[in-house]
């Protein structure tokens, strides 16, 4: 049995894997620039964050229909499951979808379909994030939490993602005292390229319960001591940053140096279909590469809970969190 843990740091459309993709493309008769999907699969090198985008955006085309969405929710509960994940928060990108026709409405009631049966069917609670591009205009995102307002109830809080360079969280600020008006819980990416005072921002102007990525924090010791002492937990995703260059090898990566320097750090699996592995498979990686013993894998878990947008369900997270304590480390997940 894996360690039960939460999964923070999970794009719905980065779960989209090849064979599943072509599929999609068959059914709805789209034509992909690949042979087949091992083909695409060889595609996967990227140098950067841009490059990986082209591609995961080129790719999302296939995704049309309410069925669409809900397969690929289901594909991932079940990969999710069998890896451990109790407690799944799942971003979703609705400006990748309506910009080419998709309804907002078609995507969340597809992914809602699926997530209705999730904890019946794979005994995974779920929580739904609507992420902003912050490539694309300011009112863009405020046009789309307009669009969002009939599908709330399904929506607990928003995320800001795609390329990070030059795209500063105040550029946020109006859309983010909205959806904190609305009620909704607020994360955003930050640090992942970008540089240390993205992530200040993200805290001061945006008003973010969580960082998602953080990695850069690790060159500002005054923001690494302030994160420390508000718990301002990290959504760390050691795989994405490997395969998009932020570190070389997972072995340089800084995961456990900033546990060590008392972060309040996860570690999740950001696009798993692209980036070699779902989230038991980085808990995996991380104590192989890393050394990371038992105890700092349970440390990792129950960070995941605490972080969670549980605060609803107090009862079920002190039920996960107990399951963590009680766990017995057979193998390294
Ligand atoms: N790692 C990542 N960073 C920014 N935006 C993303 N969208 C999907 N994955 C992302
Ligand atoms: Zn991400």
């Amino acid at each position: 049995m894996p360690l039960p843990k939460a999964e923070l740091h999970l794009h719905i459309e980065g779960t989209l894997e090849p064979e599943l993709a072509f599929a999609l493309a068959g059914r709805n008769g789209v034509e992909l620039p690949f042979a087949d999907a091992d083909a695409l699969r060889h595609a996967y090198l990227f140098k950067d964050l841009q490059s990986f985008l082209d591609l995961y955006y080129g790719l999302m085309t296939v995704l049309r229909t309410e069925d669409d969405f809900a397969d690929l929710v289901d594909a991932y509960l079940e990969r999710a499951a069998a890896q451990g994940v109790r407690h799944a928060e799942i971003f979703f990108d609705p400006q990748a979808h309506t910009a080419r026709g998709v309804t907002i409405g078609t995507v969340v009631e597809g992914l809602a379909r699926s997530l209705d049966r999730a904890e019946e069917r794979y005994g995974v609670s779920t929580r739904l994030i609507m992420c902003f591009l912050r490539d694309q205009p300011a009112g863009s995102a405020l046009a789309t939490l307009e669009a969002a307002k009939p599908y709330l109830h399904r929506i607990t809080g928003v995320g800001l993602d795609s390329a990070e360079a030059g795209h500063p969280p105040s550029k946020f600020r109006a859309v983010y005292d909205a959806a904190a008006a609305l009620g909704l819980r607020r994360v955003a990416h930050a640090g992942e390229e970008g540089p240390p005072a993205y992530i200040t921002e993200a805290l001061d102007v945006l008003g973010v319960e969580r960082i998602d990525h953080g990695l850069r924090c690790m060159e500002d010791a005054e923001l690494v001591a302030r994160l420390a002492r508000e718990r301002i937990p990290l959504t760390l995703c050691p795989l994405s940053n490997v395969r998009l260059r932020a570190v070389d090898v997972l072995e340089d990566h800084p995961l456990a140096r900033m546990m060590a320097a008392g972060l309040m750090c996860t570690v999740n699996s950001d696009d798993p279909a692209y980036f070699g592995g779902y989230v038991g498979d980085t808990f995996h990686a991380v104590h192989e590469a890393l050394g990371l013993g038992d105890e700092q894998l349970r440390e990792l878990a129950r960070n995941s809970f605490l972080a969670s947008f549980l605060d609803d369900d107090e009862e079920r997270r002190a039920r996960y969190l107990a399951e963590v304590e009680e766990y017995e480390f057979e193998h390294a997940r």
